[in-house]
């Protein structure tokens, strides 16, 4: 890990519109910032467009305090008895056993007749027939056959704390639909990340046409996988549990035959920044680099990254080399990411480097060539002539408007008050002055980016008197811009991104695309802008 180059100091602007992060070097380095989950993030706070004064450091992964509730602020001294008090905090959070030991679980499985294999939900164990009797009341799977033992996904429950691990399992036909890009394409092995049901499928094929190795945070597939199959792994700050040993597997696995035949697949919780996946996806791609093979010297580590479609603006805008693919990723446990509903259908798609024209949709499903283009896109969407293009990312028709001058959304007219496409039923700008600033009732901005606004200014009164445990529950000093540090577009340049695409600027505002993860209002923010509006 050493000589991978530290996590640059950069202030990353959020999705969730209430607090801003930034990750700190440093934290790599320290063993007293780790929660349970590795490596903390070092966070930012911005109050109008500035940086507050208090840095603190907070759980990568986890955004519900109830998960991991790791808090300190930058500068704090930590005495010696809280340092050992927290580390052995970590060690008492982690899984019971040793991979092997949890290994042999699935190899004492195997000898056993499915009748006499069961799994029990309430401890997460493969148990021997001996120890069935003491989980008596626990929630078991019983009679597990030797398919169920080489496909994990359909005997645990998926773990689906929306926050945190949100387990949505792609459906059969998305894991063909890799299944077959990934072969077609000639790669002859899978850095499956956050994608256990894609490793499952490659790790039961009778043909082992393909390798794979899972990198994921779920701890309970120890049990089915060895170490060179599986290594427990935190992507939001490329954190491997077991240490070096287990990094090796990986190292050695994304450098066999000099880097070729590779390919990684990853699909994290749609929640995580994409700033902070983003850069775990380059510091793996600089790791396949450091191969000075001439596969690696003259191209990038492919990568297929499942995310939603409204997210495109953000991928794109730090990994400048990948496209949105129209691909229209189904899951099984999902109800809104089904394909063919009467709803718009998945949001998710495939965000990938691979050539645009080699990365081939399948026609049965409907998905064409378009020539101009020179990609395969969905049955709906169409090429515009005007905005040449084929302009629909959310898998409707589009169509052009001529005065906004490029494709809108099915169901938008031009409103000649708002001087663009709306819905037909919204609510004209003219109308809509409670939704700008309640104080100088300008619309640019909301109440509290307000220059007009004294009562808290940043590290004043008003921002010192938040509690720590506003991380998740305070809106109101956050605003719209971030700064983006320098020395990530270093690390960028470093990964073979084309120096071109890479953006030059330093401060950038958010997409106005809808944000889905926008949380509710806490109860106390609730009263606060009650209390607002009296005002
Ligand atoms: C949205 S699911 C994707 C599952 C995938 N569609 C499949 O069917 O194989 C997210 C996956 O990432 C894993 N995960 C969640 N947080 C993670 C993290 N911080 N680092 C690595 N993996 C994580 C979850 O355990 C889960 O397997
Ligand atoms: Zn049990
Ligand atoms: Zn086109
Ligand atoms: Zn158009
Ligand atoms: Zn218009
Ligand atoms: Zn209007």
């Amino acid at each position: 890990m050493n000589d991978v180059p530290p996590v640059p100091h950069r202030g990353v602007h959020n999705c969730w519109d209430y607090f801003n992060y930034l990750i700190s070097a440093s934290t790599l380095k320290s063993q007293f910032f780790v929660c349970i989950l590795g490596p903390t993030l070092l966070f930012e706070r911005y109050f109008q467009g500035q940086k507050s004064d208090k840095r603190f450091f907070a759980c990568s992964a986890c955004r519900d305090r109830k998960d991991c509730d790791f808090f300190q602020h930058e500068d704090e001294k930590i005495s010696d008895a809280r340092k050992q008090a927290r580390h052995e905090f970590n060690r008492s959070k982690q899984p019971e056993y040793t991979h092997n030991e949890y290994y042999k679980r699935y190899q004492s499985a195997l000898r056993e007749k499915p009748s006499k294999r069961s799994y029990c939900h309430h401890c997460n164990l493969l148990l021997s027939p001996k120890e069935t009797k003491s989980h008596g009341n626990h929630r078991m799977t019983t009679n597990i056959s030797n398919e169920q033992l080489l496909k994990p996904s359909f005997v645990m429950a998926p773990l689906e704390n929306k926050k945190t691990n949100a387990q949505y399992l792609y459906n059969e036909k998305t894991v063909e639909f890799l299944l077959k890009t990934i072969q077609t394409l000639g790669f002859d092995r899978v850095v499956c990340i956050g994608t256990p049901r894609l490793h499952e499928v490659i790790m039961s094929s009778e043909q082992k046409k393909l390798d794979s190795l899972l990198l994921d945070i779920d701890h309970r597939y120890y049990q089915f996988y060895p170490p060179n199959n599986y290594c427990r792994y935190n992507m939001f700050n490329h954190h491997f549990f077991d240490g070096d040993e287990s990094e090796k597997y990986f190292q050695d696995f994304l450098h066999r035959n000099g880097g070729d035949g590779v390919v990684v697949v990853t699909d994290p919780p749609f929640g995580g920044l994409v700033e902070v996946l983003a850069f775990t996806i380059k510091r793996i791609m600089m790791l396949w680099h450091k191969d000075k093979t001439d596969v690696c010297r003259f191209q990038d580590l492919p990568v297929i990254w499942t995310f939603p479609y409204f997210l495109e603006f953000r991928i794109v805008k730090w990994l400048p080399s990948f496209h949105m693919s129209d691909y229209k990723v189904g899951y099984d446990n999902h109800a809104l990411f089904q394909c063919g509903k009467k709803n718009k259908g998945t949001p998710v798609r495939l965000f990938t480097n691979l050539s645009p024209k080699t990365f081939v949709l399948p026609k049965e499903d409907g998905y064409r060539f378009c020539d101009v283009c020179d990609r395969y896109i969905s049955s709906e969407n169409v090429h515009c002539e005007k905005c040449n293009k084929c302009t629909s990312k959310d898998g409707r028709r589009y169509h052009h408007c001529e005065l906004c001058n490029h494709c809108v959304k099915p169901g938008r007219e031009h409103c000649s008050t708002c001087n663009r496409c709306e819905l037909v039923k919204h609510r004209c700008i003219s109308d809509r002055s409670s939704l700008g600033c309640h104080i100088c009732g300008d619309l640019t901005h909301k109440r509290r980016e307000c220059p007009q606004r004294t009562a808290a200014k940043p590290g004043g009164k008003g921002n010192r008197k938040r509690k720590h445990n506003s991380l998740a529950s305070d809106t109101a000093g956050s605003s719209d811009t971030t700064v983006i540090d320098e020395s990530f577009k270093t690390s960028a340049d470093n990964v073979n991104c084309r120096k071109d695409s890479i953006e030059s600027t330093g401060v950038y505002t958010t997409d106005n695309t809808p944000c889905k993860h926008r949380r509710k209002p806490s109860k106390s923010n609730k009263k606060k802008r009650k209390f607002h509006k009296k005002s």
